[in-house]
């Protein structure tokens, strides 16, 4: 019926925790606790992903039947499901929290599909397991949606992440306090069923190694090396080694797309790093609107500002480390874990050197231009310019016959980025240093061979175009479509969706979602400031 069959390799082969239910404990010596989700009062499917569906194998027939919202609300289960929560720990905003686990989502099982490829799917918000310590195991609308559509936004856009096949309304209320100010209210809940070929995060290594259980460590980490990283060969601490080292790398590729898209995270906990290095729970995360590297959405963390966007690089590397120390009783010495972390360092810095090169069309990326980005970057924050619309602009930028000056004088360069900038006194205050970067850019260019309007300009601009998305998932956009579906009407979502299935093509008509954030947006909740509470 649904054209996949299930291989649950995690709950065949790692242990389990011998009670089964929702009972609140601490789960000692076993990595999975089996729980069935909560049935709903009234599913209603709001919105699904085709792409992720079809990979799947599940038809456009299905998905329209009602079997298929009861199946994704956790009302109905398939043969072959064994619904459970895993057992995880983690650092939180740098402390070690001890066991926190799946206190809301539920895998449902682990699909081969027709192509072989491994996919787990899991509901997020199914109801209480061993894990939800004091909270309800449930998850709002508004905070289902954010992660439905970010998800897949993010894989359009190229970023590694998590995926997601629905959205399902559930018919009942949920309470929240949403600023944490002691006035909870009723929420429309909802679930959304994620999906990846692996949801292990550095967590569920950090807890039996916290723990003192190092047979119970090597078991996991003899698992995720054969179910995830297939690829890997050797034995012993040289393939452990090899496995963290790609651990290290994959995370740095996926921080350094965050950074090329303007993508702020928000609550980088090691509990919410995938070993796969893919972007996992989207919860108070964010997009840049104007550039600022200190900027982050999560008000939780609105003191120190720990995951702001320029911190993000080393807040992973930070993290990364937590691994290596919760892994180092699998190696007798340092130097494997000191390798891997190195590897973050030089993979993390061939990615940005080549977003520099991508973002400003330049065949490669030269030492000077690292200092040219960062001079950039600069401006981009004095001025306050929307960094997604300015660099958009930049493939249309003619370095042939640029004059400086004509930034200011509202020719050339300027007419190009006016809309990019929220302040009008920033946009003159900036326009002269402005000027002087767009003269040594234009001869950057110059040397690269650019040609005005020949194939070369072409070949750079097409470039261009392919790293800088004209359609991120705003803030402000993702609120609307929120404020939408909470009327009953989820057709806003299903359209944000559709535009961001194409986030690097123009796509006539739909302009509107291309413009920068309004005014009314720049300090609604949920449009500049997200709360943890969802
Ligand atoms: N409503 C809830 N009920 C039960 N547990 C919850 C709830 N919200 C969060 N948790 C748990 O609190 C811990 C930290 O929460 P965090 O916000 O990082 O995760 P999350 O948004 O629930 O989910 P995930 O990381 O799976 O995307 C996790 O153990 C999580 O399962
Ligand atoms: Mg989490």
């Amino acid at each position: 019926m649904l054209g996949f069959d299930f291989d649950n390799a995690f709950v065949r082969e790692m242990p389990g925790d011998p009670e089964t239910g929702p009972r609140v404990r601490q789960v000692e010596g076993a990595l999975w606790s089996a729980v069935d989700p909560t049935p709903v009062a009234a599913p209603r499917l709001l919105a699904h992903s085709a792409e992720m569906a079809s990979r799947l194998g599940i038809s456009e027939e299905h998905i329209a039947s009602p079997g298929f919202a009861r199946v994704f609300a956790g009302n109905e289960l398939l043969p072959g499901m064994q619904p459970f929560a895993s057992n995880y720990g983690g650092h939180q905003f740098g402390h070690w929290a001890g066991q926190l686990g799946d206190g809301r989502a539920i895998s449902l099982g682990e699909v081969v599909n027709a192509a072989g490829e491994r996919w787990e799917l899991q509901l997020k918000g199914a109801g209480p397991t061993p894990y939800s310590r004091t909270a309800d195991g449930r998850a709002v609308l508004r905070s289902s949606i954010r992660e439905f559509l970010c998800s897949e936004a993010m894989h359009h856009l190229g970023v590694p992440t998590t995926r997601a096949l629905s959205l399902v309304g559930t018919g009942e209320m949920v309470v929240r306090d949403m600023f944490y100010d002691g006035h909870p209210a009723p929420e429309p809940g909802a679930i959304v069923c994620r999906v990846a070929p692996s949801f292990l995060r550095f967590g569920n290594f950090e807890l039996p190694a916290s723990r003192g259980n190092t047979a119970l460590l090597r078991q996991l980490a003899d698992f995720c090396i054969r179910r995830d990283f297939p690829h890997l060969g050797g034995a012993g601490e040289a393939l452990y080694g090899q496995w963290f080292r790609e651990i290290c790398e994959h995370t740095a590729v996926m921080v350094a797309h965050w950074m090329r898209v303007g993508f702020v995270h928000g609550v980088m906990n090691t509990d919410n790093m995938s070993v796969l290095g893919l972007t996992i729970d989207y919860g108070p995360y964010g997009w840049i609107d104007n550039f600022d590297p200190d900027w982050t959405p999560n008000t939780t963390d609105a003191q120190r500002k720990r995951y702001r966007f320029g911190q993000q690089a080393s807040v992973a590397y930070w993290n990364l480390g937590r691994l290596a120390g919760a892994l180092s009783p699998l190696f007798d010495g340092v130097e494997a874990l000191q390798a891997g972390l190195q590897a973050y360092v030089d993979t993390f810095n061939a990615a940005d050197r080549d977003n520099i090169a991508r973002k400003l069309g330049l065949a490669e990326c030269r030492d000077d231009d690292v200092g040219l980005m960062q001079a950039l970057q600069t401006l981009l924050r004095d001025g306050e310019v929307d960094m997604t619309l300015f660099f958009r602009a930049l493939a249309d930028f003619k370095p042939i016959g640029f004059e400086p000056a004509s930034f200011e004088s509202g020719t050339s360069a300027h007419g190009l980025f006016a809309d990019a900038f929220y302040d009008d006194a920033k946009r003159i205050a900036t326009a002269p240093a402005f000027d002087d970067w767009f003269a040594i850019y234009a001869r950057r260019l110059r040397e690269d061979g650019s040609d005005e309007n020949g194939p070369a300009a072409t070949h750079r601009r097409n470039r261009m175009r392919a790293a800088n998305p004209r359609y991120v998932l705003r803030n402000y956009l993702a609120q609307q479509a929120i404020d939408r579906a909470s009327q009953g009407d989820p057709e806003g979502v299903k359209e944000l969706l559709d535009v961001m299935r194409r986030p690097y093509d123009d796509q006539p008509g739909r302009e509107a979602f291309a413009a920068k954030r309004p005014d009314w947006a720049r300090s609604r909740a949920g449009c500049s400031m997200l709360s943890c509470s969802s």
